[in-house]
């Protein structure tokens, strides 16, 4: 399953180790602290799941607990009410996967639906816990209310076999986490994490992604908890309640968020000591802690652990080493010329901010092989039309077409099915990713990406590979994003768009804050990219000169409305453009 030979024998370095100390530790360990491990490797592996969602997907999540706890209430309630047994255990297993998919959903659609924010997210998750809590509560008899339950028949396994057991399946739930991490659809999340916003421009669908992220997530985290029930033959509401599910976000920003095992140590080693501090100090322990917490958040923001970490970090380094990848010429699945009508059509559009009438009627259309230029003083409306070109909620009125796709309240992400591509003004790429996994990002609705290997080969269409060789991105696939300067991060996001294989692409100020030389050069890509390959650019621009050297057509924006469509001859030789232009002209 694992083709790479390099990342093979990194994982292995991992595995065999932790395996053989799982194996050997119950050998020399003593029956208390055996048994507080075993408790300690279940939190670890709930610890994991909030890394993913929160170190690596950027969803600060406080309701973890409430996918522990509905597994471990499975098992509890299985196994008191309707008994003990092979097929008991199958049921409980089967019922923790149903509660956390169905919690799932219903908590991942709440909090992700188009257009929350991750604020809401979490306080969703804050109070996911809170009202499981309370239906455990007002359960009575059934879920044992506030004392929970206890003494139900469970697994009689020895000590040390559940230690190898569960320390083994911690093993192979991390490994398995690191794979799918690294590999190239696992680097979504971390897109994800460093701009939402450009995610969804490129296609993505990040509610679907995050849902089912919440899902898997709580699917594990809902059969760590099955795993503690039997094992602990106990259980309580706090096991699904707020106070536990915070504690695992300070085990895992102890430990090392966005780190893999930073969390799973920092859930072991704090759940073990907490164990023995609560019993020689039972008074201050939770102050230890707190104070613990604290210094680690202000001395080391990446966690307490960093001179073990550093040992696994080389390991995490080296195989997070981008391999050599190469470029290879995709076969275009849009063949220029296969959409012969409009490119992009706009009747009547609309939007106003409150009593502001930012656009009103805007009617235009632009085909195939033209670049239209949007000029027109600050306010004038340009950057808003864009907004309502490339998101159907944004705009209040009128239609718009793109290749023939009535966008009616279509989502960004939808929009760029149609066709669409939307550079922004400020270039926005994925800081934390290098520029061939920024583009690899770009191709994933195109090209549906592994979730357990990474590819060697980058297909990008030609017009995209031009942009790269013209600015020598392509001899610096390797190197991550942040180090980039601006005109090669603002050729980078071209290049990204352009991976979309879009018809018609919106840019806003591609040349704000460029070099002159930097300029000329994305003038001329921007004209090959309608004269040789056919696309329709939308450019919103400051620069008249700019404009005129490359548009083969401008529409002027005045006050939100639209005052002049014609030639560049035409619009540059008119007089109604001097007079906006020198601000004497009040109304069009
Ligand atoms: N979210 C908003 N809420 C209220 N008013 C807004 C909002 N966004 C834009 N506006 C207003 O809409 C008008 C048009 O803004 P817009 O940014 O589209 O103009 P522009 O032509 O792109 O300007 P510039 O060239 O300076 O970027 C401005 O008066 C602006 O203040």
């Amino acid at each position: 399953m694992i083709k790479d030979p390099a990342i093979r024998r990194q994982l292995m370095w991992l595995i065999l180790p932790a395996l053989l100390l799982v194996l050997v530790a119950p050998l020399v360990l003593d029956t208390y602290t055996i048994n507080i491990l075993i408790r300690a490797l279940f939190f670890a592996m709930l610890a994991l799941t909030v890394d993913v969602l929160w170190g690596y997907t950027g969803y600060l999540t406080f309701g973890q607990s409430a996918f522990f706890g509905a597994g471990a209430y499975a098992a509890g309630l299985v196994f008191t009410h309707l008994g003990f047994g092979p097929g008991y255990v199958l049921l409980a297993a089967f019922l923790a996967v149903v509660a956390a998919l169905l919690i799932g959903l219903i908590t991942g659609w709440l909090s992700f639906y188009h257009g929350s924010t991750p604020l809401y997210a979490s306080v969703i998750s804050l109070v996911l816990p809170i009202v499981l809590t309370q239906v455990l509560f007002s359960g009575g008899t059934f879920t044992g209310s506030s004392s929970g339950l206890t003494g139900y028949e469970a697994p009689d396994l020895e000590l040390e076999t559940w230690f190898r057991l569960v320390g083994s399946a911690l093993v192979v739930l991390t490994a398995f986490t690191c794979l799918f991490l690294r590999s190239d659809g696992g680097r979504i999340l971390s897109a994800i994490r460093d701009n939402e916003t450009r995610c969804s421009y490129l296609g993505i669908d990040i509610s679907r992604y995050k849902i089912y992220l919440l899902i898997a997530t709580g699917i594990i985290a809902s059969l760590a908890g099955f795993g503690y029930a039997s094992f602990s033959g106990v259980v309580a509401p706090e096991l699904a309640g707020f106070v536990f599910g915070t504690e695992v976000i300070i085990w895992v920003a102890l430990g090392g968020r966005g780190t893999i095992m930073g969390p799973v140590l920092g859930a072991v080693l704090i759940d073990w000591s907490s164990a023995y501090l609560s019993g020689n100090l039972p008074y201050v322990w939770k102050l230890f802690l707190g104070i613990a917490f604290v210094l680690v958040i202000v001395l080391l923001p990446k966690g307490l652990l960093p001179a073990i970490l550093k040992w696994f970090r080389k390991i995490n380094d080296a195989t997070q080493q981008p391999k050599t990848v190469r470029l290879v010429l995709a076969d275009t699945t849009q063949p220029a010329g296969l959409y012969t009508g409009l490119a992009i059509e706009l009747k009547g559009v609309a939007k106003s901010f409150g009593s502001l009438n930012v656009l009103s009627d805007i009617t235009f259309s632009a085909r195939a092989g033209e670049l239209v230029s949007l000029i027109g003083p600050n306010g004038a409306g340009k950057t808003t039309l864009m907004r309502c070109i490339s998101d159907g909620a944004e705009r209040g009125g009128g239609t718009i077409y793109i290749q023939g796709h009535d966008i009616k309240l279509a989502p960004p992400h939808q929009c760029v099915q149609f066709g669409l591509g939307r550079k922004f003004q400020t270039a926005t790429v994925f800081d934390s990713l290098t520029v061939a996994e920024c583009l690899r990002i770009a191709r994933t609705r195109i090209e549906t990406p592994s979730f357990s290997t990474r590819s060697t080969e980058l297909h990008l269409p030609s017009y995209a590979l031009e942009v790269l060789r013209a600015t020598e991105l392509d001899q610096k696939l390797d190197v991550v994003t942040n180090t980039l300067s601006h005109g090669e991060k603002q050729a980078l996001e071209l290049a990204m768009v352009l991976a979309l294989e879009p018809r018609v692409v919106l840019l806003d100020e591609p040349t704000a804050g460029l070099s002159q030389s930097e300029r000329s050069l994305i003038g001329r890509i921007l004209v090959d990219l309608t004269s040789r390959f056919g696309l329709c650019l939308l450019l919103v621009e400051h620069d008249l000169d700019f404009v005129r050297e490359i548009s083969s057509r401008i529409v002027v924006l005045h006050q939100g409305r639209l005052v002049m469509e014609g030639t560049v001859r035409e619009v540059v030789d008119s007089d109604l453009v001097k007079t906006i232009y020198s601000g004497s002209l009040g109304h069009a």
